[in-house]
C-alpha cells in the first residue's frame, strides 16, 4: 500500500517537474492550467495524508520556475512566491472564515484586482530611477532582464513625487490581445509558426537576447505590489495611489471590497465580462488590505497567507461536429480540424477545433456527428475535450483518418516521433510549393520586401510561379491584374525582387529551403565551401567534417542536388545573377545579440582597445556611432570620461555601461 502510494507521490511529483519546465523555461503550456493545477491539488493531499513521503523539493512547495543561463543571476533581496489559488466560492470561505479568526476584534478589508496572465517581474528603483528588472525565476533568484524592461513604455524609468529612496515594485508583463494578434499576423506573412497564447508570447519575448526585438513586442506592464524595508502607509489601497502618483502603471479596475459578498460580486462581474478586456486575465486576485495585518499572517512555503487567487475555469460548451477536414502545412505536417455547428464560446463564435493527429481523434473515440464538449484552454484554437456518448446516433461511424493528401494524393508518410502524418511531395504539393516560396522572399533569406504571403499564393494560383527562380521573370505587367495590386506595389515587387540579386550566398544558400540547413548552418557551409558547385560535389565525408553537420544535415544536402528539378532551379538562379559564391568580405559574425543597437566608446579604456570594441559591436551585428545623441543606445565609459558622458546622462534613453557591463552584454 505505502509502497503504492510513494509510486503515486512521485510521479504526480515528476510530472509536474516537467509541466513546470515546460511552462517557465519553453513558455509552452502543454495541458489546461485547471488540469494542472487539479494535479498539484491531488498531490497536496496525498502529501498531507502521508507526511512520510515529505520533500522540501515538491513542486506542492516551490515556486515553479527557474533561472537560464543567457542572463547573469540575481538573487532576491525579499522572495517572491506565487499565489495559493482556488476554482470555487467554498475555498474562499474557508479561506476568510481562517482569516476572520485571526482578526476576531479588527475589521478585515480586502482588495481585489485583475489576475493578469502574463509574466511577473521585480524592479528596483533607487531615488528615482529604475535600476534593476529581475524575473522571478525560483522565487530566490531570477534572471536580470533590465535591459528588456527599460523597452516596456509602460514602465516609468524615472519618477516623479514623494517616492521614497529604494524600494521594488512588483508587477506583471503581458501582452494585449491587439499586439499579440498583430504579432501572429506578420508572423503567418512571414510563414513563422504561430505564437500560442499572449502569456506564453510575453514571457518568451522577456527572454530574447536582443531587446531591440523585445521592443518590437510592444509589451505592456501592470504594477501591483510595493516592497521595501519600510512603508509609507498603513494599506494595500494606499499604496497603489502613491504609486500612481509616482508614475506607475496600476489597474484601473482594483477595487476595496468590504466583505466577502463584495467580492463575490466583482468575481462575477469580472467572469462574465473578462472577455471584452482588451488583455487577458486568469482570474482575479484579494489581498488583505491592511498591511500590518498582512505582516501577521505572513507566509507558508510558497506563497502569502494574505493573498488568494481566484481563477476561472476555462469555459465548455457543447455543440455538434459537422465534419473533419485536413489541412496541409508549408512544411506538408497534416493536421485535422473539426468542423463545428458554431457556438458561442469566451466571448467569439467558435465554428472549428483543431484535433492535432490521429492518435487524438482515436483517444477521444470519435465518431461522425457526434456531439462534442470544446473549450477553449490556454491555446486560441479551441479544442475537443470530451464526447456526448448519450447523444450519439446508433448508426454513426468512427472518424477514419486519411490516407492520401488532401491537397495532391500522394500517400501521407508517418515520421518516427512525430505525432502528425506529412506529405512527402515537397516539391508539388501546393501548400510546401507555396510554403518554400514564402520562406525565399523572408526577411533572413533572400528579404524580398513587399512580396507576402498573399501575393504569392496569387502568383501560384495564376501559374505565374512554381519555385523561387520564378519570381526572377515576373513582369509589372503580370502583376497588375492581381486583386488589391496597385501600379506603385507593382513596381516595388519588382524593385525589391531586383534588389535581391545582392544578398550574399549564405543567405541564398538558407533560402532555397535545403531540409535541415538553418540560417547557422548555411553560414557554416559558406566559410567551407566557396560556390554552390563545390557544396554540390562534396562526399558525405567531407561535409560532416565541417564544424556543427552531422550525418542527418549532409545527407539531406545530397538528396537536395540528387534532384533534376533542384538543380535546374539552382542552374536558373545563377542565370538570372543570384548570389551563389561567397563574397570577399565574407565574415562568419558571432551572433546577432547586438543587432539594431548603436554604440559610443569614451574615456580611457583599459579591458580593451577601441579598435577591438568596435569590431566586437559590429561582430554581433551592432553599429558604431560617432557623437552623442537620441540615436545612441549604449555610451561605454572607460577612466576620466568627460563631455561625451556628461552629455549622455541628459539623454534618458541612453544607457550607459562600463568596459565590464559591455562585454556581459556579449555573454
Ligand atoms: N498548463 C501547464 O502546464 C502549467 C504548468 C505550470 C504552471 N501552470 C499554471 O501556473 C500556475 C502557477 O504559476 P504561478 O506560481 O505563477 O502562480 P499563479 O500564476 O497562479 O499566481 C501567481 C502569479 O500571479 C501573477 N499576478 C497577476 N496579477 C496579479 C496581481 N494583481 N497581484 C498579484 N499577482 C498577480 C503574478 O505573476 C504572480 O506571480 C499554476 O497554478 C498553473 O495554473 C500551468
Ligand atoms: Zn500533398
Amino acid at each position: 500500500m505505502s509502497e503504492n502510494i510513494q509510486h503515486k507521490i512521485e510521479n504526480l511529483r515528476k510530472e509536474l517537474h516537467q509541466l513546470n519546465e515546460a511552462y517557465y523555461l519553453n513558455d509552452e503550456s502543454l495541458m489546461s492550467d485547471f488540469e494542472f493545477d487539479q494535479k498539484l491539488e491531488e498531490l497536496k493531499k496525498i502529501e498531507t495524508e502521508n507526511p512520510e513521503f515529505f520533500d522540501a523539493n515538491s513542486p506542492t512547495l516551490r515556486v515553479g520556475g527557474g533561472i537560464t543561463k543567457n542572463f547573469p543571476t540575481v538573487q532576491h533581496q525579499f522572495r517572491m512566491y506565487s499565489l495559493d489559488n482556488s476554482y470555487d466560492f467554498d475555498d474562499l470561505e474557508d479561506w476568510e472564515k481562517r482569516i476572520e479568526k485571526s482578526f476576531e476584534k479588527e475589521d478585515v478589508e480586502f482588495v481585489a484586482e485583475l489576475k493578469y496572465d502574463g509574466a511577473s517581474i521585480s524592479i528596483l528603483y533607487e531615488n528615482g530611477k529604475l535600476i534593476q528588472a529581475v524575473t522571478r525565476g525560483d522565487g530566490f533568484q531570477g534572471d536580470e532582464i533590465t535591459n528588456n524592461i527599460r523597452t516596456i513604455s509602460d514602465i516609468p524609468l524615472t519618477l516623479k513625487g514623494d517616492f521614497p529612496e529604494r524600494f521594488f515594485m512588483r508587477g506583471e508583463i503581458y501582452l494585449s490581445r491587439k499586439n499579440f494578434n498583430s504579432i501572429n499576423e506578420k508572423r503567418e506573412e512571414e510563414g513563422l509558426d504561430l505564437f500560442m497564447n499572449p502569456r506564453n508570447t510575453a514571457s518568451g519575448s522577456l527572454k530574447m537576447q536582443d531587446s531591440g526585438e523585445v521592443r518590437k513586442r510592444r509589451l505592456s506592464a501592470v504594477l501591483y505590489q510595493f516592497i521595501s524595508e519600510d512603508y509609507p502607509v498603513e494599506s494595500h489601497w494606499e499604496l497603489f495611489q502613491k504609486a500612481k502618483a509616482w508614475g506607475f502603471n496600476i489597474s484601473d479596475q482594483a477595487k476595496v471590497c468590504k466583505n466577502l459578498e463584495e467580492v463575490k460580486e466583482f468575481i462575477n462581474y469580472w467572469d462574465k465580462n473578462r472577455h471584452d478586456l482588451p488583455f487577458e486575465i486568469d482570474g482575479i486576485v484579494l489581498k488583505i488590505n491592511n498591511l500590518n495585518q498582512q505582516q501577521e499572517l505572513g507566509y507558508t512555503a510558497k506563497s502569502p497567507r494574505w493573498a488568494m487567487a481566484y481563477k476561472f475555469k476555462a469555459e465548455k460548451v457543447e455543440t455538434k461536429l459537422e465534419s473533419v477536414v485536413y489541412q496541409v502545412g508549408r512544411t506538408g505536417a497534416i493536421t485535422p480540424v473539426a468542423n463545428l455547428k458554431p457556438v458561442l464560446l469566451a466571448g467569439t463564435t467558435v465554428k472549428r477545433a483543431t484535433l492535432h493527429n490521429e492518435d487524438q481523434i482515436k483517444k477521444l473515440g470519435l465518431h461522425e456527428h457526434d456531439f462534442v464538449f470544446v473549450e477553449k484552454g490556454g491555446e486560441i484554437i479551441p479544442k475537443i475535450v470530451g464526447i456526448n456518448e448519450e447523444k450519439r446516433e446508433s448508426n454513426s461511424r468512427e472518424i477514419e483518418y486519411i490516407k492520401n493528401c488532401p491537397e495532391c494524393g500522394t500517400e501521407l508518410v508517418k515520421i518516427e516521433d512525430q505525432a502528425n502524418h506529412f506529405c512527402p511531395n515537397e516539391l508539388h504539393c501546393p501548400p510546401q510549393v507555396v510554403g518554400r516560396m514564402i520562406h525565399y522572399v523572408s526577411r533572413k533569406a533572400l528579404d524580398i520586401e513587399n512580396l507576402g504571403s498573399e501575393t504569392i499564393e496569387q502568383l501560384y494560383k495564376a501559374k505565374l510561379v512554381e519555385n523561387p527562380a520564378d519570381f526572377y521573370t515576373l513582369t509589372k505587367e503580370q502583376l497588375l491584374p492581381l486583386e488589391r495590386m496597385a501600379e506603385k506595389s507593382a513596381n516595388n515587387i519588382i524593385e525589391s525582387i531586383t534588389k535581391s540579386k545582392t544578398i550574399p550566398f549564405e543567405k541564398v544558400l538558407f533560402g532555397i529551403g535545403i531540409k535541415h540547413v538553418g540560417e547557422t548552418v548555411a553560414k557554416k557551409l559558406v566559410k567551407n565551401f566557396n560556390t554552390i558547385e563545390e557544396l554540390q560535389k562534396a562526399t558525405l565525408e567531407e561535409l560532416v567534417q565541417v564544424e556543427d553537420i552531422g550525418i542527418k544535415i549532409a545527407e539531406s544536402i545530397h538528396e537536395f542536388f540528387a534532384n533534376d528539378e533542384n538543380l535546374l532551379m539552382i542552374n536558373r538562379l545563377k542565370e538570372y545573377g543570384i548570389q551563389l559564391e561567397k563574397a570577399e568580405n565574407f565574415e562568419e559574425k558571432d551572433s546577432n545579440i547586438l543587432a539594431e543597437k548603436t554604440f559610443l566608446f569614451t574615456g580611457k579604456l583599459s579591458l580593451f582597445t577601441r579598435e577591438a570594441a568596435e569590431e566586437m559591436v559590429e561582430k554581433n551585428g551592432g553599429k558604431n556611432i560617432s557623437a552623442v545623441s537620441k540615436n545612441l543606445n549604449y555610451l561605454v565609459v572607460g577612466e576620466k570620461a568627460g563631455s561625451k558622458l556628461k552629455k549622455a546622462q541628459a539623454i534618458e534613453s541612453i544607457t550607459i555601461l562600463d568596459e565590464q557591463e559591455f562585454l556581459d552584454l556579449l555573454k
